[in-house]
């Protein structure tokens, strides 16, 4: 689906990202992690096209058999919102205020040639498929009348609007409080196609992403699967990002999450603090679940 090659993001003589390389297979997805300042919005943007102004990118990026590195700004353009898409954290800044809601999410549609008529009705079935409630009367709205999460749904339903096969996420939940950031972050695992999951948030990465690659001094250091990385992180940065984070550690005595088991695939690694929790025993099956302030991980118990 995605392939990167070598991208390297220089600001005049300056390096911001140096030689990073990694690759996103259909349907799966990704999590990127570091810490700020590591480069990691600036690799998502050198994919879609959108690097500030005296920022450039060289290397190969390619979606599917497209070039999105190197070529003309029209190329990439074409793209944007039709093959692959991103959500960014502060969706009060990517609406236009003066605009409604359905008219916007129509307008990427229109934008790729469909006809209007055809985007406004498929516009407020995209309102539905991102659960806002009264999707009719969302999309008759205008951006300032939703609340925060509302209008990050509504950033996720412009960019799936054209089914495209890549989303991009960057930060998307940072700016929510934690009972709706629960709620759009099992949204997008489950509507997400292949999906590039950016944040600093560990639990969140292992809640969302089958993969995970670290960003440190704008370099990839460590990749691997949820489980091969927080179990066993290798470079001392990600160690210290375990140490600091608000994970479970090892031995420590973790209430115990009642309920029927997640649907299958739902948490695709399995339980990534197996080794660390207490109640694990090789034969029960544990899935991660982010408890009530959503940092913090439990084990979910069904036999319990
Ligand atoms: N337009 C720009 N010109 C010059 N340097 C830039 C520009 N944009 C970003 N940088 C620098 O590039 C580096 C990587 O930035 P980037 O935004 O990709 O980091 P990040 O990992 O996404 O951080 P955060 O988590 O804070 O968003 C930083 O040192 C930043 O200061």
């Amino acid at each position: 689906m995605l392939s990167v090659e070598g991208l390297t993001v220089r600001a005049d003589a300056v390096e911001l990202v140096h030689e990073v390389s990694f690759a996103i297979a259909p349907g799966e997805r990704v999590g990127l992690i570091g810490e700020s300042g590591s480069g990691k919005s600036l690799t998502a943007l050198s994919l879609m096209g959108l690097l500030p102004e005296g920022v450039t990118a060289s290397g190969r990026a390619r979606l599917g058999d497209r070039d999105l590195v190197g070529v003309p700004e029209g190329r990439v353009k074409d793209l944007r919102g039709r093959e692959m898409s991103m959500v960014f954290q502060e969706p009060m800044t990517a609406l236009n205020p003066v605009m409604r809601i359905g008219a916007q999410v129509a307008e990427v549609m229109t934008l790729h040639g469909r006809p209007s008529g055809q985007a406004r009705a498929r516009a407020v079935e995209l309102l539905e498929r991102v659960r806002l409630p009264g999707p009719a009367q969302v999309a008759r709205a205008f951006p300032h009348q939703l609340s925060g999460g509302q209008r990050q749904r509504v950033m996720l339903a412009i960019a799936l609007a054209n089914e495209p096969g890549l989303l991009i996420c960057d930060e998307p939940t940072t700016a929510l409080d934690v009972t709706v950031q629960k709620q759009m972050l099992e949204l997008i695992a489950e509507v997400a196609p292949a999906l590039l999951f950016i944040t600093h948030d560990l639990a969140v990465v292992a809640s969302v992403c089958e993969r995970v690659l670290v960003m440190y001094g704008g370099r990839v250091v460590e990749s691997g699967t949820i489980r091969e990385v927080f179990t066993h992180p290798r470079h001392r940065y990600t160690q210290g990002l375990l140490a600091a984070s608000k994970l479970t550690p090892r031995g420590t005595r973790l209430p115990a999450i009642k309920g029927s088991v997640p649907p299958a695939g739902r948490f695709p690694g399995g339980c990534v603090f197996r080794n660390r929790c207490p109640h694990a025993t090789p034969t029960c099956e544990t899935v991660p679940e982010l408890t009530g302030d959503g940092h913090a991980f439990a084990c979910w118990h069904p036999a319990d």
